[in-house]
């Protein structure tokens, strides 16, 4: 197989390896009667890396052969724990299966099942007890996974997101060197969804766990990933940054699947209490303005994203207006699209993408190279809290 896909193809310099980084090397395919999943790639180990793709895909199919779970599996999977280490998981060249007991590979579904007749601590008291040489603290998985009050219930009477909190408790007590989620929020509400995406965020620095989240929600993957690996009809189209993959749909005249936008992660500047605004720096320069949450206070940098539909453009600095955000930058690219036309502006070294009517691209006689303003409101400015 070729054309690997390297640690953040985009314009990481440095492989996995090269920085000493735990890394999973996957060169396999899964044939079944009417699709093929062929996947060649290194993903470095940090943090949580997203899968995301349309339905049929080969998501839950790439998780399921990493977690031993897929029969018909040909090729070869390795967990590289550093230049030194490297624990095979599965090579069918030479014969060799690691059973998924033995792989040291958590996984959490949709539905994962657990003792529905066992309270909660007795679900978590299995995931120990199985689990030789532990050296997790019981207490404080009970803590990060804010079961507590919990522990006496009996799992079958806990809500969808209670229950997935235990999966995610009995999950990490096992002592996984990787957690795999496949959809693991898909059948619960909001409030519980984003309790969920900060906890996985609060476990994965704690623990240093790092993680493959499947999600069809690009919008849960922005809040808490690193790296975003994009699967087509079995193949990888895309792996990088986050922001870059996101940024590369953008330009792909096919994209069908991520909305045009501009996303970043900015380090926070001041918060502006009395106006409820806060600044972002986007460059020595320039800044950002948002409107302020509370949940601010407690962070450093924001990730935020822009729909394109939300900036517009002005061949003057509008001095007069009640629009926040006036950046000044130099178009790069114009793309049209039926009746529309997507630029890309560049600001300092930052890529805004913009989509305006082809009507106003004329209007205005937009070229390449020409300076422009770009202007949303602190509203255009979607955030996450981590
Ligand atoms: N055991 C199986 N036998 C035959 N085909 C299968 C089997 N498991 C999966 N497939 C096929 O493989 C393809 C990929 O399935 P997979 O579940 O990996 O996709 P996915 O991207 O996770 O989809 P979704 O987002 O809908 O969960 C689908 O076309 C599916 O029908």
């Amino acid at each position: 197989m070729t054309n690997k896909h390297v640690v953040n193809a985009i314009d990481a310099p440095e492989t996995a390896k090269q920085a000493n980084i735990a890394e999973l090397d996957i060169n396999i395919k899964v044939n079944y009667q009417q699709f093929t999943l062929a996947i060649d790639l290194s993903i470095p180990l940090t943090g949580i890396t997203g899968i995301f793709g349309h339905s049929a895909s080969g998501k839950s199919t790439l998780l399921r052969a990493i977690a031993g779970l897929e029969k018909s599996l040909l090729g070869s999977i390795t967990l590289t724990n550093n230049a030194l280490a490297s624990n095979t998981l599965v090579n069918t060249e030479q014969g060799y299966y690691l059973k998924p007991e033995h792989r040291q590979v958590g996984l959490v579904f949709q539905n994962s099942r657990l003792f529905g007749h066992l309270s909660v601590f007795g679900n978590l008291e299995y995931a120990v007890k199985r689990c030789k040489n532990s050296q997790l603290n019981l207490n404080e998985i009970i803590e990060l996974t804010e079961l507590s009050n919990l522990l006496a219930h009996r799992v079958d009477e806990l809500s969808g997101g209670q229950q997935q909190r235990v999966a995610l408790a009995r999950a990490i007590l096992a002592e996984p060197k990787l957690l795999l989620l496949d959809e693991p929020l898909s059948a619960l509400d909001q409030h519980s969804k984003s309790q969920l995406l900060k906890m996985m965020l609060t476990i994965q620095k704690r623990l240093n766990l790092p993680m493959l989240y499947v999600s069809h929600s690009l919008a849960e993957l922005q809040q808490v990933c690193d790296n975003l690996l994009v699967l087509a009809k079995g193949k990888v189209v895309n792996f990088g940054n986050i922001h870059q993959v996101i940024h590369q749909f953008n330009r792909y005249k096919e994209n069908d699947i991520i909305e045009h936008q501009t996303s970043l992660s900015l380090p926070i500047k001041a918060i502006n209490a009395h106006h409820g605004l806060t600044t972002l720096v986007l460059n020595d320069k320039q800044d950002i303005y948002l409107a302020s949450d509370e949940d601010f206070q407690q962070q450093t940098y924001l990730r935020c994203f822009i729909l394109a539909s939300d900036i517009s453009i002005s061949l003057t600095e509008p001095s007069n207006s009640s629009i926040v955000n006036h950046l000044l930058g130099t178009i790069n690219a114009i793309s049209h699209r039926d009746n529309s036309v997507l630029l890309t502006v560049q600001c300092g070294t930052q890529d805004f993408f913009v989509t305006i009517s082809a009507f106003s691209q004329q209007r205005l006689s937009l070229s390449i190279k020409q300076p422009v303003y770009l202007q949303f409101k602190a509203g255009a400015v979607r955030t996450f809290i981590h």
